[in-house]
Parts: structure tokens; sequence; C-alpha cells
């Protein structure tokens, strides 16, 4: 079943939310707006009737956010979901639901349908992830991470797999410092017990720590820390999901400085893996600023990168 979904954004950034109905699939749960594609119906089209017919509404400005094909039960749903803007009319509920402004971390706290997990995640997550690149001195890594946080740079992977794990403990909790003052969250790599210091943010799982089961996560991990992971092909994608992470890096996507030698996966397999995971995606691997576009008409969530945010003043 193709269901047309809208993450609605009004002018001051809240997002709105309706009450499905009891009677109905998933009922009584908070839901973004939205409704079954007719055959024929052409998906943009699909959506202004849902939302018109559920609230009243037309909307006017769209770009994808995530797609995800999920398994009930009693039938897979593929839920293509889009950030609209530009709404035109007061919504109110033509079929008798209660409907709902909220902030996005507001949405942590409400109950929606199993499915729509990716979708809450995707909204609080940015378009740009940074992961640090080689530096010389604690000084030069400061320097440029408060170069980049100035420049709006909200997600950080901290990443320096040349230092022992007491050096780089000590220099992650000075960059969450200054972090901090930005909202700005690091992530980190490291192992399960990590998520027990009150200062980590989350942590960066490598492609060879997904085979360690979502329940030793769970065991440390608190609300609000992020877990991602790096992944470099299909199956990787699938353990990621089972390992439960919030979000995933897919490389490389194109050639890189990092990684010479590497072959890529190139822009077209990279779309694919990216329709077929259930997760937001940051593509990785030769990208840069001028890519995020492309990237989250591909259905990525946006673009990771260490050269194009590292060097960049
Ligand atoms: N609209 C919407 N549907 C969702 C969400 N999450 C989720 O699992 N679904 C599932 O997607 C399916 C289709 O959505 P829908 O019930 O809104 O479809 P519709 O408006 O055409 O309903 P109707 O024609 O049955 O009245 C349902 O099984 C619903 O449970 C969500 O956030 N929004
Ligand atoms: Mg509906």
């Amino acid at each position: 079943m193709h269901v047309a979904v809208a993450v609605i954004r009004g002018e001051d950034g809240r997002i709105l939310i309706a009450k499905r109905p009891d009677d109905k699939h998933m009922g009584g749960l908070w839901e973004f707006p939205g409704g079954k594609v007719e055959p024929d119906e052409d998906f943009k089209t699909a959506l202004n009737r849902e939302l018109q017919e559920e609230l009243d509404i037309s909307v006017s400005q769209f770009e994808p956010l995530i797609t995800i094909q999920h398994r009930y039960p009693e039938k897979t749903v593929l839920l293509d979901t889009w950030k609209v803007s530009g709404v035109q009319g007061t919504p109110k509920g033509n079929e008798g639901q209660e409907v709902q402004w909220v902030e996005p971390e507001q949405l942590t706290t409400l109950s929606f349908p199993p499915a729509n997990g990716p979708i809450v995640n995707a909204v609080l997550l940015p378009r740009q992830y940074m992961v640090t690149g080689l530096f010389s001195s604690a000084a030069e890594l400061i320097e440029k991470v408060s170069r980049q946080l100035e420049n709006g740079l909200r997600l950080i992977q901290f990443r320096a797999p040349w230092l022992q794990e007491k050096p780089y403990l000590h220099l992650a909790r000075e960059l969450h410092h200054l972090c901090q003052p930005f909202n700005a969250k690091l992530l980190l790599k490291g192992n399960p017990e990590l998520l027990q210091e009150s200062w980590c943010d989350g942590i960066h799982l490598r492609s060879d720590q997904l085979s360690v089961p979502a329940s030793e996560w769970k065991k440390y991990r608190r609300e609000g820390q992020w877990l991602a992971a790096s992944c470099h092909n299909e199956e990787q994608l699938l353990e990621a999901e089972a390992a439960e992470v919030d979000f995933v890096t897919l490389s490389p996507v194109r050639p890189t400085k990092s990684h010479p030698g590497r072959l890529s996966m190139g822009q077209e397999r990279a779309t694919e893996l990216t329709r077929g995971s259930k997760l937001p995606v940051y593509w990785l691997g030769g990208l840069g600023r001028s890519d995020e576009q492309l990237a989250v008409e591909s259905g990525a969530q946006g673009v990771a990168a260490i050269g194009a945010f590292w060097s960049i003043r």
C-alpha cells in the first residue's frame, strides 16, 4: 500500500500532527497526516487531496524526507514521506480527529505507529553531518570544530582512530563542551558502556560493530542519545536496522581522498540502497555542501563529509 505522508511545517517551525480515529488501523495513535495514493494518481495530487479531505488545507512546497517500507502483521505499507510547507488555510480535523501543532523535539514524547520511528528521527536530524578529519594538536581540533559550529554544523562525529582511548575521550569531553551552547550533538566512537557517560550524545558504530546485538546498546542507552552506524552495502544496511540504530552513513558514494583506492558505489547504486532502507541515510564519500540537494532528492537525509567541512573556512 503506497501511502502519501506529510510532515507539515508551519512558518514558526512547528509540525502538524493528527490523532488517528479509534476505529482505523493504528487507531488512537498520533500520525503525520496523509493517506493512500490511488492507482494512476500522481503523488503530489494524492497528498494535496488527502490534506484537503482530512484537514481542509493545501500546501505548495514539497521536499522528500524519507521512504519507509514497514510490514505490519495485517499489511505492508510504503510510507512515502515528504516535508511540506506553504500551508494555505487553517487546519481542522474534518473527520473529527484531534489536530495539534508541536515543536519537533516534542515528537519523541508522543505515541506514533511502529513504522514512524525513522520519520521522527529524520525530522530531528540536520542535513549535514561532519566527520572530523586530521589534526596535529588539540588547539587545531578545537579551532576547526568551533569554526564549523559557527558555520551551522549541528551534528558531528569525532573520529580519530590513531588515538588511544584515554586521550580520545579527553578531547571528546572538550569538544562536547564546545558543542553544548550550539545545541549540537557530538557522536563518539566506542563500545556500548560509553553511553553511560552523562556527556555522551551518542555513538557512531563502525560497520564491524553491527554484529553487537541491539540489546547491548539498549542496556546503557538513555533518551536523546543517538546511535548511528557506517554502512557500505545492502547487507550492512539491513544489519543496521536489526541493531536498531537511528541513522546511517552510506559510503563511499564517490571516490575520496581519505580512502584512496576504495571502489565507490556511484550515485545510482546509492539511490537504490537509500530507497531500500528504512533508516535516514547520509551519503558519504567525495561529497560536499553542493551535493546536499541531490542527496535529498535521491531520498537521503543529507550529506556527511570529512574533507568538505574540515578544510573549509
Ligand atoms: N497517514 C498516515 N498513515 C500512517 C502513518 N504511519 C503508519 O503506519 N500509517 C499507516 O498507513 C496506512 C494508510 O494510511 P491512512 O489510514 O491515513 O489512509 P487513508 O487516509 O487513505 O485512509 P482511509 O481511506 O482508510 O480512510 C494505515 O494503515 C496507517 O496505519 C502516518 O504517520 N500517517
Ligand atoms: Mg489518512
